[in-house]
């Protein structure tokens, strides 16, 4: 038996960190909404018990710390699953880009595990077995677009922003979470208007969504990587509506209405960024 899910990335419309808890997490509160620039899991189940991971590209563990094998094991350990699985990701999504791609696999087989091994558990359940593999992966779980806070596993779902096209420009470095939220200063930090953006999303307000755009940890990443900086200032001078890094980065992301203008950034910055993606806002969330 074989069967495909797909897995979206998320962009961080709006990120803030709120200060450092007692577990070394950070305490956030961001608003997650999915695009479409999706990983393929392939999932073929294994009759020996064992769980196996492959990958087309060769800069993602194919082995056990891997997050989609991770996903896996925890799944085969609470429901007692005596098949295995091997586990092959088709991986479109860069890597280290602040895009969940990570969590996305994760949350992606533990879905299409359920399909799978026919388990019969709720999406709610997953999500929940899905925060101790990372804080991104209950969002990732559900998709769609949600407020999350904690250390990002508790989520309020939200409407989704209106139809739009996202360019995003993931530079040639990769950015390690971990170091990121090591770097912040927490005293200084630029939080964005979070509600403003609710409302702006609620309303389905384009303009207020992008002149809300705001991510808390983009000082600490143009720190570290200037040229990260000078990516999202040559975006804004395509004539882009809103444009912000997401998660810790160091992908730079311009939402835009009109496809034009969006190919006109693509074809702007293809020539000296070799990843560069055209894709639409994903609205509906997932259903197992
Ligand atoms: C920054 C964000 C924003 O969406 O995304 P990415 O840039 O990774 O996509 C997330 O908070 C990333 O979540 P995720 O990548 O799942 O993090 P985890 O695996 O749980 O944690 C990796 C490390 O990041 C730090 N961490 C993570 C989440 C959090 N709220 N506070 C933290 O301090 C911790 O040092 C932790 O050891
Ligand atoms: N299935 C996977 N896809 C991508 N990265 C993975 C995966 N499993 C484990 N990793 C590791 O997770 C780290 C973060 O990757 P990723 O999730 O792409 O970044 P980000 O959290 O910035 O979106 C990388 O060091 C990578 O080696």
């Amino acid at each position: 038996m074989h069967l495909i899910e797909k897995a979206p990335a998320k962009i961080n419309l709006t990120l803030d960190v709120l200060g450092k808890r007692d577990d070394g997490y950070h305490e956030v509160e961001m608003i997650m909404t999915t695009v479409d620039l999706a990983d393929r899991i392939h999932l073929t189940l294994r009759d020996d018990g064992r769980i196996s991971v492959d990958v087309d590209k060769g800069f993602v563990p194919g082995n056990e710390q891997n997050l989609a094998y991770q996903a896996a094991k925890l799944l085969k350990t609470e429901f007692g699953v005596k098949a295995g699985v091997h586990i092959f990701i088709e991986k479109n999504i860069p890597v280290s880009a602040g895009l969940a791609g990570g969590s996305t696999d994760a949350a992606a087989t533990l879905r299409g595990l359920n399909r799978l091994w026919r388990l019969g558990t709720t999406i709610d359940k997953l999500a929940e077995l899905g925060a101790e593999i990372g804080s991104d992966v209950p969002f990732c779980v559900y998709g769609g677009t949600a407020i999350a806070r904690g250390r990002g596993e508790k989520l309020e779902h939200i409407p989704s922003p209106p139809p739009c096209w996202v360019v995003l420009v993931k530079p040639p470095m990769g950015a390690s979470t971990k170091d990121i939220y090591g770097k912040l200063d927490l005293d200084h930090l630029k939080h964005p208007d979070t509600a403003a953006v609710v409302k702006a999303i609620r309303e389905k307000n384009f303009r207020g969504i992008c002149e809300g755009l705001g991510n808390a940890m983009e000082d600490a990443t143009f720190g570290l990587y200037p040229e990260v900086k000078s990516l999202k200032e040559r975006v804004r001078s395509f004539g882009a509506e809103g444009v912000l890094m997401s998660g810790s980065g160091p992908t730079v992301y311009a939402l835009l209405q009109n496809q034009s203008r969006a190919d006109r950034i693509y074809n702007g910055l293809k020539g000296f960024v070799s990843q560069v993606f055209v894709v639409r806002l994903l609205g509906a969330k997932h259903h197992l």
